[in-house]
């Protein structure tokens, strides 16, 4: 038989075995799940997973978040039941009592290792633990502080950048489009030490910067496949899978390929060249982008000092690289453009935002914990964040048979009262970052309304009488748990680094083109609800020539 034949039988043999294992487990799923309420399936081939994770699927999202109760049943691919958990008790036991039993799915793991290598988004279990270990002390508030001076240094390069596009007058702006590259250069600089963008107008030209561009598109084309990777990723050696790919006769897979390629070639070359500077010693590092202080340099001398048995491989290390450029770009950078959208459509809000920076800063760059805690820059971060989690699609898979426990019961479909919910192994849960978010029996009446002012005061006691799992503040954004999300205070710090230095010197407003949001794993900003490109048009103008 030739290669390509054998190919074939084996895809087959693979598909005929997850069909069947997919039947099999489908059936017992959906009968232990029947009496849980929930939205009605649209079709059986998609349930409701195109009005859910579809790109307009946010309204869709408000309404499994406010209409039904703490735990919601919906329908994933042909009849498969899935399961939406908003409850704070049953996120606990998610995230933080049972987060052993409740693992990210094999698909989410399989893509990542396959993308990433084996770092934090591809590992689970004491792997994951060893590098969480290693990790949380390297993203810790006291190294955030050194970053302090070249997240202003970077984002004095896009003022200077913006001020000469809107020097003659206001002019419209596409925000998303500056908020994508800061947030590159920020993670760039401060995470691996390298600069991907001089951030001079014009596009950017780094080779390695395009490639993590392109990535999540092309991802989006091959969405199918990738949930058959678990099945096909332990045949053979890596070099016969390589082949294989090579043959097989679907374009994006051949571009996203290419691209995991030239990333992986590139943090490879930056981990030998920076862990070459620190051999050669620190006067030599502090020459180096990032002088020494970025994350990636931090870690690898905390990996050099470590006992034997808590030190991390090298390819564990290089994997973390491009898990932090990936994980910190979208994510840090839709938030500030939501911000920047929000402050463009409540003016009062920008002006008292202005007010509050420029006094704060009128005598010089703020030291970090002074500008933390500048009380109303937090505010607008916090309920930005709150209302408009980037991240909506966080999933997990009980890896046995398990209950959730209601904080507050609910009605069954057959009328009975639920404290309790039992989960079998293999259900697919979405974490409800938004229900958990915007509970108004908690949260307050107001809760969908964007209101900065009401972390000004005392949140009230139904919040924070309840404990919530999450690592910041009462909002589960960056979840909680030991797969919570490790650069939050990265994202906080360079949030309010970018937001200061912008408020104090550009006015937004809107113009006359509708942006629109779209659901993607990141949600972004585009020009209408057709166009698929991140776009953010704002008419930006300069402060003092108001
Ligand atoms: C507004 C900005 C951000 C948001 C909303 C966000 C949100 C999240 C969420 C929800 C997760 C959990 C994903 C899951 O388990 O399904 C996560 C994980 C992660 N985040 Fe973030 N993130 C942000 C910024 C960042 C930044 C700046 C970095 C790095 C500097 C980062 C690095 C990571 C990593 C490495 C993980 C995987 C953690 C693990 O599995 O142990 N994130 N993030």
């Amino acid at each position: 038989m030739s290669a390509v034949g054998f190919l074939l039988l084996g895809f087959l043999v693979t598909v005929v075995a997850w069909v069947s294992r997919r039947i099999v487990r489908l059936r017992r799923i959906a009968s232990a799940l029947d009496n849980i309420p929930g939205p009605a399936s649209s079709s059986f081939l998609q349930g409701n997973m195109a009005d859910y994770f579809g790109r307009q699927g946010w309204k869709f999202t408000e309404h499994v978040a406010q209409d039904y109760g703490g735990i919601v049943k919906m329908h994933a691919l042909c009849g498969e039941r899935m399961l939406c958990v908003q409850d704070p008790k049953a996120l606990y036991t998610v995230l933080i009592k049972e987060a052993s039993v409740f693992e990210e799915s094999d698909a989410f793991l399989s893509t990542n290792q396959n993308i990433y290598g084996p770092g934090l988004l591809a590992s689970m279990g004491e792997q994951h633990r060893k590098q969480r270990k290693m990790l949380n002390p390297v993203f810790s508030a006291a190294h955030m502080r050194h970053l302090l001076p070249t997240f202003y240094r970077i984002t004095g390069k896009l003022r200077d950048a913006i001020s000469s596009q809107v020097w003659e007058g206001p002019q419209e702006v596409d925000m998303m489009s500056w908020m994508g590259r800061i947030a590159l250069e920020c993670i760039g600089q401060g995470g691996l030490g390298y600069s991907f963008d001089p951030l001079v107008g014009g596009k950017m030209t780094d080779e390695y910067g395009n490639a993590l561009k392109r990535l999540f598109p092309t991802l989006q084309e091959v969405n199918l496949w990738r949930e058959l990777l678990p099945y096909v990723d332990w045949i053979g050696t890596p070099s016969f899978r390589r082949m294989a790919l090579d043959l097989f006769p679907v374009e994006a897979i051949h571009k996203l390929k290419g691209i995991i390629d030239l990333m992986s070639m590139k943090s490879t070359a930056l981990f030998h060249a920076k862990r070459g500077a620190l051999k050669i010693g620190d006067e030599f590092v502090v020459r180096q982008v990032g002088e020494g202080k970025d994350i990636m340099s931090i870690l690898i001398k905390a990996n050099m000092m470590a006992d034997d048995a808590d030190k991390l491989p090298d390819d564990q290390l290089i994997a973390q690289m491009s898990t932090f450029l990936l994980a910190a770009t979208d994510t840090t950078s839709n938030a500030l453009a939501r911000i920047l959208h929000n402050l463009a459509q409540y003016p009062e809000v920008q002006g008292k935002l202005r007010a509050e920076v420029t006094d704060a800063f009128k005598e010089g760059d703020l030291p970090y914990d002074k500008l933390i805690q500048l009380p109303y820059l937090d505010a607008v971060c916090r309920e930005t964040l709150r209302l408009y989690p980037p991240v909506t699609f966080s999933t997990r898979v009980p890896r046995e048979d398990s209950v959730l426990p209601l904080s507050k019961p609910m009605i069954g479909v057959d009328g009975s009262v639920m404290s309790e919910v039992p989960v079998p192994e293999g259900t697919l849960i979405v974490l409800g970052v938004l229900g958990a978010n915007t509970n108004k029996a908690r949260w307050g009446a107001d809760a969908l309304e964007w209101k900065p002012e009401r972390w000004l005061s005392p949140l009230p006691s139904t919040l924070t009488e309840a404990a919530t799992p999450g690592v910041f503040s009462h909002i589960m954004t960056f979840l909680g748990g030991k797969r919570a999300c490790i650069g939050f205070k990265f994202s906080e710090l360079e949030m309010k680094v970018v937001l200061s230095t912008l408020i104090s010197t550009f006015t937004f407003e809107l113009t006359d083109k509708e942006i629109s949001w779209n659901q993607s794993p990141v949600h972004y900003p585009s020009v209408g609800t057709d166009a698929t490109e991140p776009c953010m048009p704002l008419k930006v103008g300069l402060v003092n020539r108001v």
